[in-house]
């Protein structure tokens, strides 16, 4: 395996675990809207309220395959919205090994209700857990079957570093 694409909704863990299992397997990783940031020079807020989501997702496919084009081998970590635009899903699992993230949405909601603010799909909700659990289950709805199309899937709240390693394990041995 040589490269391992994270995929998952806001908060699900892909810039977490993908930092540990770049170290595990000794891969370079990356995250793609880091990477995305730097080349832009400017934040993914900025760009979102000055140029809007479609220039945001051109960019990021941009991004995406100029990373494939320069690592023949990562970890990398993408956008929670990455693989539903520009045929990116596509592209990711026609460059290596795809693992989704499937995290319940109450579990992302207590994980992000303190940080919604800085992200642009979920700023301006009003005030209350209630909406922001509203507004990840509608996303995810929407983009479920983008990453339904993912070689491997690690569900629940336990989707720790140690079960993604057994996961990875196994599918290794198997196939
Ligand atoms: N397995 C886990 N158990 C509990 N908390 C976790 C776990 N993985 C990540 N977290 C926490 O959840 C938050 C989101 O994690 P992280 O930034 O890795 O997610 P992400 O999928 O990269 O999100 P995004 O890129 O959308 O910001 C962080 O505060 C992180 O510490
Ligand atoms: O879920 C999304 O659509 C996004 C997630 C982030 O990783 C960023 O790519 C951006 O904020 C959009
Ligand atoms: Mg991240």
């Amino acid at each position: 395996m040589d490269r391992l694409f994270l995929i998952g909704m806001p908060g699900a863990g892909k810039t977490t675990l993908g930092r540990a299992l770049a170290a595990h397997y000794q891969l370079p990783f990356r995250d793609l809207d880091e990477e995305l940031v730097q080349r832009a020079g400017r934040s993914v807020a900025d760009i979102f309220a000055a140029e809007g989501e479609a220039y945001f997702r051109q960019l990021e496919a941009d991004t995406l395959r100029a990373v494939l084009a320069e690592h023949e081998r990562l970890v990398l970590a993408t956008g929670g919205g990455t693989p539903c635009f520009h045929h990116n899903m596509r592209v990711l699992t026609q460059s290596g090994l795809t693992l989704w993230l499937e995290v319940p949405v109450a579990e992302l909601r207590a994980r992000l209700q303190h940080a919604a603010a800085a992200r642009p799909l979920l700023a301006a909700l009003p005030p209350g857990a209630a909406a922001l659990e509203k507004r990840l289950s509608e996303t995810l709805a929407a983009r479920r079957e983008f990453y339904e199309q993912a070689a491997l899937r690690c569900h629940g709240p336990a989707c720790t570093v140690e079960a993604v390693f057994a996961l990875i394990q196994r599918y290794r041995t198997t196939g």
